[in-house]
Order: structure tokens, then C-alpha cells, then sequence
């Protein structure tokens, strides 16, 4: 395809990867198991990677024949606030061999993705960042957060007010309730900005129906929570630790995930873990900065936020389609200016908010707020306010008033928050 070759380097090439090509598909993962510090491929190893991503798009960067880059992108949906979902192409492994850093091979791949999403009419692109200075250059910005807490068991009373209704738990094997847990997900899902839908491959390699490195694991155990409807409305995936200290219980419990639709329902599972015998410490990791936790305990300190860090990077590739789907807070009117290098999302719209949605125009008029296409993305969900990145020199607006104005209507009142990993 197109090799953007440097100057007395040979040409890359970038081709698609077909996961029923055995041989092709090994030495894919051997390129990746390179990178990403992964034990080499056996034929089973193959065999399971196949399975978990039939139907996916598998790119590689080569170089005289030899795969030595890779990128992988499937479509899924974004949330956006207001509860409008998006077309979303997602990228991950991205990976380049150690010998052939540095020439240009990812630029090369994320390029093609980003140019062949467009034109299926992907109105996003999103990732993880391994590292965050990476993905800034290809027009990608951090746009939702995620916290990790530590809860000292033994101090976590729930408030008498905390919400509670007559629900039940129920121990269930994940691989066989994951119907239940997926119908929790898709409902919490479509309500949360910055979530992503999850289809059954997804559900398949998490809860290891095909095996997987990163799957939640033997030693993970899954509490079903179903309303007092007998509608399932939550659950929670753990995995124990044991440990002692002579006769004194140390042990420890990791939330791998917790979702619910329901506060009374959040509130039964995190007491749940909490109250586990011999647990003293809970571990929770991508969970919402604003997690309901603090608020329904006794003692807030009880649950120490131990980490905050980036978590779904977005690259807006069609402006208008976004802005006209989120939702606002109140009406306005604001010129945008977006810069983007790359291309595909520059622009002057007039975006005209109301309580029935957006209109969103190009515009010959003068901008009120000027902004590169990376900082769009960390307002575009509502995790970082316009106020934020105006102090920060990200964006400029025309005066105060209209930063004022800018920070009210794109402000959201939850977090965004994506627990997905993919
Ligand atoms: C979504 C995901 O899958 S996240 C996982 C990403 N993969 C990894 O972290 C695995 C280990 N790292 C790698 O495989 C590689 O180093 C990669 C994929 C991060 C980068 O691949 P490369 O082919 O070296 O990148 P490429 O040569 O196209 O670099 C493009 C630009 O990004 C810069 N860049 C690349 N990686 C990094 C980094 N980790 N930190 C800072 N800058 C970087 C380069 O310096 C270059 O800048 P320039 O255009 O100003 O010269």
C-alpha cells in the first residue's frame, strides 16, 4: 500500500492480516508477543488468538517481507452524554519490534486506520494509550479518566441512608451467566458517556469461554445481583488473595469489575466485598472518578483513592457528527474553531445548543473558541472543563464570557467514565 519510506531506509508496506491464514496469523503474534512482553505462540495459543479476533481488521507494517509492526481496529459504539451512541473504530495492538522503532512504521498504520475508519464513516476512533505521549500527534486526546481505590474493610460501615432495596446476590460462573452480565453492561452502557459496547467476542475472552492471558482468571469468582424484580442489575468480578500474618488475616480482594444500574445495587456490591471474611483490603482499579463509594460510607476515609489516570483516548474524524449527537447544558451559541493537522476534522462550525439537541454549520464567522482537534476530545464526553484548558493554553476563547459560556453548555453532571479494556 502506501510506504512511507525514509530516506535510505527500505519501504514499508502496510498489508491486512487474515486470521484464518495460520502461518501469517503466528508470526503476527510472535511480533506481538515481542512488543508487548508476552510468551511466544504455540499452535493452541494461535488457535484461541483466532477465535478471540474473528472478524476484526489485523494490519502489519512490513519491511522486505518481515511483519514487524502490527495495529488491530474493530468497530464498536461510543457513549456520548445524553446518552446518544456513536460509530467508534477501535485501535489496539499497536506494536512495533524493538529493531525496527522509530522509522515510522506506526505513523504508517495509524494513518491507513484512521483514513480507511473515515471512509466507512466511523465518527471516532478510540484507544488506550500504553504511553501517553504517543497518540497526541495522530490527533487523539484523553477523554475519560479513571480512579483506583484501596477500602480498608474493617472501617467500610455503610450510611443508613446509603440506598438499599430488597435485592439479592447470587455466586454465579461467569462464562455461564455472561448473557446476565452483558444485559447489566449494555443497560449501564448506554447511559454512561465515554462507555463502549461490548459484543460477544468481548465477553467471550474476558470471562475465558476462549482462553485467554488477560481473562479474569481461575481464582476470579463473579456475585450476580438481581432486584427486587428477580432482574438481574449488577455484578461484580473478584479475585481473593490469601494471606496471613501468624494468625492474623492480611488478605486482600481485587475488584476487576463492578457495574450496576442502580445505586441500591452499587451499594449491595461494594458491600458485598467489604464484608467478605477474612478480606481486610479491597482493590479496585478503572473505576469512575466520581465513584459513589465515599458518599455511602460511615467513614469516607475508608476508601482512599489510591490513583487517578487517563483511560479511552478519542480522535474525533468527523466534528459535526459528534456535536450534533451529544447533548448540551442549556442554549448557546458557539463559533468553534478545530485545527487537525491530519485532516479530517478541521474546521469553523456555528454549534447552536438547545433542549432539543444541536445544530451544528460550517461557518465563514469569526470563532469564539479556537482548539486543536486532541482538546476537543477531552471536552467532547465532558471530562475536562473549557475553563481547564483555556488556563492551560489548550484553547482560546474570544473573552471570558464566552470561556464561561463555553464550560457551562459542554459541562456534563457524571463523569465520563470507560471500563472496557479491549
Ligand atoms: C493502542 C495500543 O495498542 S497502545 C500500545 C502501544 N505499543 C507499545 O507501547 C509497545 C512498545 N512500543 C512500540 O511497539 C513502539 O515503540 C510504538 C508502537 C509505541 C511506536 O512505534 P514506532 O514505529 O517507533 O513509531 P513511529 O516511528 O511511527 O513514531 C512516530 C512518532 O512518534 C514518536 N513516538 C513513538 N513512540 C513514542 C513513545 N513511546 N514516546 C514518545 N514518542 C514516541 C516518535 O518519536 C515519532 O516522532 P516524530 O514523528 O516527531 O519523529
Amino acid at each position: 500500500m502506501t510506504p512511507p519510506s525514509r530516506t535510505g531506509s527500505p519501504a514499508i508496506e502496510v498489508v491486512d492480516v487474515d486470521v484464518e491464514d495460520t502461518d501469517a496469523l503466528t508470526r503476527w503474534s510472535e511480533m506481538l508477543g515481542t512488543a508487548f512482553m508476552e510468551d511466544r505462540p504455540d499452535p493452541t495459543s494461535v488457535a484461541h488468538r483466532r477465535e478471540r479476533l474473528r472478524g476484526q481488521r489485523l494490519r502489519a507494517g512490513a519491511v522486505e517481507g518481515r511483519l514487524v509492526a502490527s495495529l488491530r481496529s474493530f468497530d464498536t459504539e461510543l457513549t456520548l452524554p445524553g446518552g446518544r451512541l456513536v460509530g467508534a473504530n477501535a485501535v489496539s495492538s499497536v506494536a512495533v519490534l524493538p529493531t525496527h522503532r522509530r522509522r515510522g512504521l506506526l505513523s504508517a498504520l495509524m494513518r491507513t486506520d484512521l483514513r480507511q475508519a473515515r471512509e466507512r464513516g466511523a465518527a471516532v476512533s478510540v484507544l488506550i494509550a500504553s504511553e501517553a505521549p504517543i497518540y497526541g500527534r495522530y490527533g487523539f486526546g484523553a477523554a475519560t479518566e479513571c480512579a483506583s481505590w484501596t477500602v480498608d474493610a474493617d472501617r467500610a460501615r455503610f450510611r443508613g441512608d446509603a440506598p438499599r432495596d430488597g435485592g439479592a446476590l447470587e455466586l454465579v460462573d461467569a462464562r455461564e451467566a455472561r448473557a446476565d452480565l452483558a444485559a447489566v453492561h449494555d443497560r449501564v452502557r448506554r447511559r454512561r458517556a465515554g462507555e463502549l459496547l461490548r459484543d460477544e467476542q468481548w465477553w467471550n475472552h474476558t470471562t475465558g469461554v476462549v482462553p485467554n492471558p488477560r481473562a479474569w482468571g481461575p481464582r476470579s469468582r463473579t456475585v450476580l445481583r438481581r432486584g427486587p424484580d428477580g432482574v438481574a442489575d449488577g455484578y461484580c468480578t473478584y479475585t481473593p488473595a490469601e494471606s496471613w500474618q501468624g494468625r492474623v488475616s492480611r488478605s486482600t480482594l481485587t475488584v476487576h469489575e463492578l457495574s450496576a444500574t442502580t445505586p441500591a445495587a452499587t451499594r449491595a456490591l461494594w458491600e458485598y466485598c467489604t464484608s467478605v471474611d477474612w478480606v481486610r483490603s479491597v482493590r479496585a482499579e478503572d473505576r469512575p472518578v466520581d465513584e459513589l463509594l465515599p458518599w455511602l460510607l460511615e467513614d469516607p476515609r475508608a476508601a482512599q483513592r489510591s490513583g487517578q489516570d487517563d483511560f479511552l483516548w478519542v480522535r474525533i474524524l468527523d466534528t459535526a457528527a459528534v456535536l450534533r449527537a451529544r447533548s448540551y447544558r442549556g442554549a448557546a451559541r458557539l463559533v468553534l474553531r478545530v485545527h487537525d493537522d491530519a485532516g479530517p476534522a478541521a474546521g469553523t462550525v456555528a454549534l447552536e445548543t438547545g433542549a432539543g439537541g444541536a445544530e451544528v454549520a460550517p461557518t465563514d464567522a469569526a470563532p469564539d473558541v479556537e482548539l486543536t482537534v486532541d482538546a476537543l476530545a477531552a471536552l467532547l464526553l465532558g471530562g475536562t472543563s473549557a475553563t481547564t484548558l483555556a488556563r492551560a493554553g489548550r484553547l482560546q476563547a474570544r473573552d471570558e464570557a464566552v470561556l464561561a459560556r463555553a464550560a457551562d453548555v459542554l459541562g456534563t453532571g457524571e463523569a465520563p467514565w470507560c471500563a472496557t479494556s479491549f
